[in-house]
């Protein structure tokens, strides 16, 4: 898997009709650094990590990875990149370590993975259950785990810390500063001022 230096989003735009969400949105991300994106309810923040992500096509702008254009369905981005959206699915017939090893297989993780993230993120008790019998909580730190058991050098997180509790919250932290010192380029979008403070190395500011 070769690593991400950097992550060039140049003026970016991004309009729904009328509506103009994003407007020439800039900006830089390098290796080992966390971005985070904030800004206020329907800002345009999940709209940013959609196009960088790939699950959205801006209307104007460049994205670049080391200077090379990307695609969602580029393998090579799809090898490099995990991203955990707000819309995130879960295969209604499979545990919850089942979904996650699926998952870890098809992206090449290593073996092993799920067991540590499952044991990481709380769902030990859990692990034999259907997503459907799962609390709002216990689905989020799927979600989550979905990310984490993939290889990844850039990872994108949509508003991470929704519905964690508190210590799920203080595991969140520990973890962005062990992806930025493993070298992930992060960009993560937030509403939690004291995640944003504790991890973030910038912030990009989007308006309504
Ligand atoms: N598919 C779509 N079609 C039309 N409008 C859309 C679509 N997706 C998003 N929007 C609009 O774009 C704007 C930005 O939405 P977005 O979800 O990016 O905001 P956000 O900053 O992530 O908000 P929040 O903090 O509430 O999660 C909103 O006004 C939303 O209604």
């Amino acid at each position: 898997m070769s690593a991400v230096r950097t992550l060039k989003v140049e003026e970016l735009s991004r309009r729904y009709g009328e509506l103009v969400v994003l407007d020439g949105v800039s900006f830089t991300l390098h290796a080992g650094q966390i971005a985070a994106v904030v800004g206020p309810n329907g800002s345009g923040k999940t709209t940013l990590l959609r196009c960088v992500a790939g699950a959205d096509r801006p209307d104007a702008g460049v994205l670049t990875i080391d200077g090379r254009r990307y695609r969602e369905t580029d393998a090579w981005f799809r090898a490099i990149a995990a991203a955990v959206l707000d819309d995130i699915d879960f295969f209604p017939d499979l545990s919850v370590a089942e979904h996650l090893q699926v998952l870890a297989y098809a992206h090449g993780g290593p073996a092993g993975s799920v067991d540590e993230v499952v044991t990481e993120l709380g769902l030990a008790a859990v692990r034999d259950q259907l997503p459907v019998t799962l609390s709002s909580g216990q689905r989020r730190r799927l979600a989550l785990a979905s990310g984490f058991v993939r290889p990844r050098r850039l990872l994108i997180l949509d508003e991470p810390e929704q519905r964690l509790d508190s210590a799920g919250r203080e595991w969140l932290r520990e973890r962005l500063r062990q992806e930025q010192a493993a070298g992930t380029a992060v960009l993560l979008a937030s509403h939690d001022r004291s995640l944003v403070d504790a991890t973030a190395d910038t912030t990009i500011q989007v308006e309504v």
